[in-house]
């Protein structure tokens, strides 16, 4: 490792000059001077050196505390509509049910094969994401969304009741048939939606599973529509 004579030779050596002129009496007054004129100069140095240092450690924390936000923003939301993603949603679900009661919305997008089919893969994606964005303005500051499969989300509403969290997936449901996505002007995309409710302490799994076989029955019953567990 570099010692710190080597780090600063120029620094070392000056001390070394004024520890032997402060020792040595007797000497001019210029003598002295001229050493102190050196040393001040090197001290400002030193200290310019010092403050530019630190604004490039405080630049590089700045840097570091970024990367890490955004190093924990793309671990838990998905790409494609930066919705949570499948293990953050999960996460909060299980969470909230260890403090208190929570519904849970399952929604699916009817027909979207034919969507994909018809106007190609990537106007598809447009599609998930357009559907998204309305969906958004219906959820409660309270809720959050994930999404769990390719075009299957959960919407989890925290401390809702089951009748509350009925009253969330109708409103979605209408925003949705309010009007056709402006991707798609001359279609609605509808979805089928599944309500499922728990309470405090209950387990993810029957929240989940509850939720998914209401949204089942919500295809099964013709699509387009919220069915309650
Ligand atoms: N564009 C796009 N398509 C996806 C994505 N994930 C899944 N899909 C497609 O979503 C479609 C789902 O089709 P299905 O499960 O048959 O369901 P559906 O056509 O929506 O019909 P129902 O759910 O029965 O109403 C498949 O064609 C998948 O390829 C995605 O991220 N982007």
């Amino acid at each position: 490792m570099t010692s710190l004579d080597e780090l600063f030779t120029a620094e070392s050596a000056i001390l070394q000059d004024n520890r032997e002129l402060a020792e040595t009496q007797g000497l001019e007054a210029e003598v002295y001077r001229d050493a102190l004129i050196k040393l001040t100069a090197h001290y400002q140095k030193i200290m310019n050196e010092s403050y530019r240092l630190i604004r490039r450690s405080d630049r590089a924390e700045r840097d570091l505390n970024q990367l890490n936000e955004r190093l924990a923003y793309e671990a838990t939301h998905d790409p494609l509509t930066q919705v949570f993603n499948r293990s953050a949603i999960i996460d909060q679900i299980t969470k909230a049910l260890n403090t208190g009661e929570a519904g849970l919305i399952l929604l699916d997008i009817d027909h979207f094969k034919a969507i994909n089919d018809q106007y190609g893969h990537p106007a598809g994606d447009a599609v998930i994401c357009g559907l998204i964005r309305r969906i958004e303005q219906s959820v409660p500051d309270l809720g959050s969304i994930g999404r769990v499969g390719g075009e299957e989300f959960t919407i989890l509403l925290p401390r809702y009741t089951k009748a509350q969290s009925v009253i969330v997936a109708g409103y979605i449901h209408a925003l949705l048939n309010a009007s056709p996505l402006d991707l798609l002007p001359n279609q609605l995309v509808t979805a089928s939606l599944g309500v499922s409710w728990g309470k405090q302490n209950s387990s993810f799994d029957t929240l989940y599973n509850d939720a998914d076989t209401a949204m089942y029955e919500a295809k099964r019953r013709g699509r387009n529509r919220v069915h309650c567990g």
